[in-house]
């Protein structure tokens, strides 16, 4: 299985979604971030320009790899699992509409689920879980990473 083969790990959001402000996607993608990290030795530095491990953008249909997005709902986002070039890479379909709330998709959930996958995670089986293959909302201020996930990744970091 693919994981990072280093503890101090770079992001970069490459660009933004219309759908929130550029603070609430900085928010977001950080605290979805901290998600993982508050369960393993890694650490997640901020780029602003420059080539990142985990380089973050939004696109729609076409966007520059073989996995093209597929217009409103169906596929919301996907990441590649840990390497170099597009390894950890995570991309947004922007024909979603992304929230800090629990209408359309919430931008917070969708990239901790993405996050998983860019640190070596498959999907899961528990429906519980946050890898479960089908978005579901939680709420984000109270958000717990579930069992199954934190065991997921202490696997591969603990
Ligand atoms: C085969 C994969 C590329 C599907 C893709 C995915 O899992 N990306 O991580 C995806 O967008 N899946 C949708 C469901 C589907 N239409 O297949 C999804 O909701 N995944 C994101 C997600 C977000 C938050 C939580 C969970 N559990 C799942
Ligand atoms: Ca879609
Ligand atoms: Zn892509
Ligand atoms: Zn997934």
């Amino acid at each position: 299985k693919l994981k990072w083969s280093r503890y101090n790990i770079t992001y970069r959001i490459v660009n933004y979604t219309p759908d929130l402000p550029h603070a609430d996607v900085d928010r977001a993608i950080k605290k979805a971030l901290k998600v993982w990290s508050d369960v393993t030795p890694l650490n997640f530095t901020r780029l602003r320009s420059g080539t990142a491990d985990i380089m973050v953008s939004f696109g729609k249909k076409e966007h520059g790899d073989f996995y093209p997005f597929d217009g409103p709902n169906g596929l919301l986002a996907h990441a590649f699992p840990p390497g170099d070039k597009l390894g950890g890479d995570t991309h947004f379909d922007d024909d979603e509409t992304f929230t800090n709330d629990y209408k359309g998709y919430n931008l917070f959930i969708v990239a901790a689920h993405e996050f998983g996958h860019a640190l070596g995670l498959d999907h899961s089986r528990d429906p519980g879980s946050l890898m479960y293959p089908v978005y579901s909302y939680a709420e984000t201020s109270s958000f717990v990473l579930p069992d199954d996930d934190v065991q997921g990744i202490q696997e591969l970091y603990g």
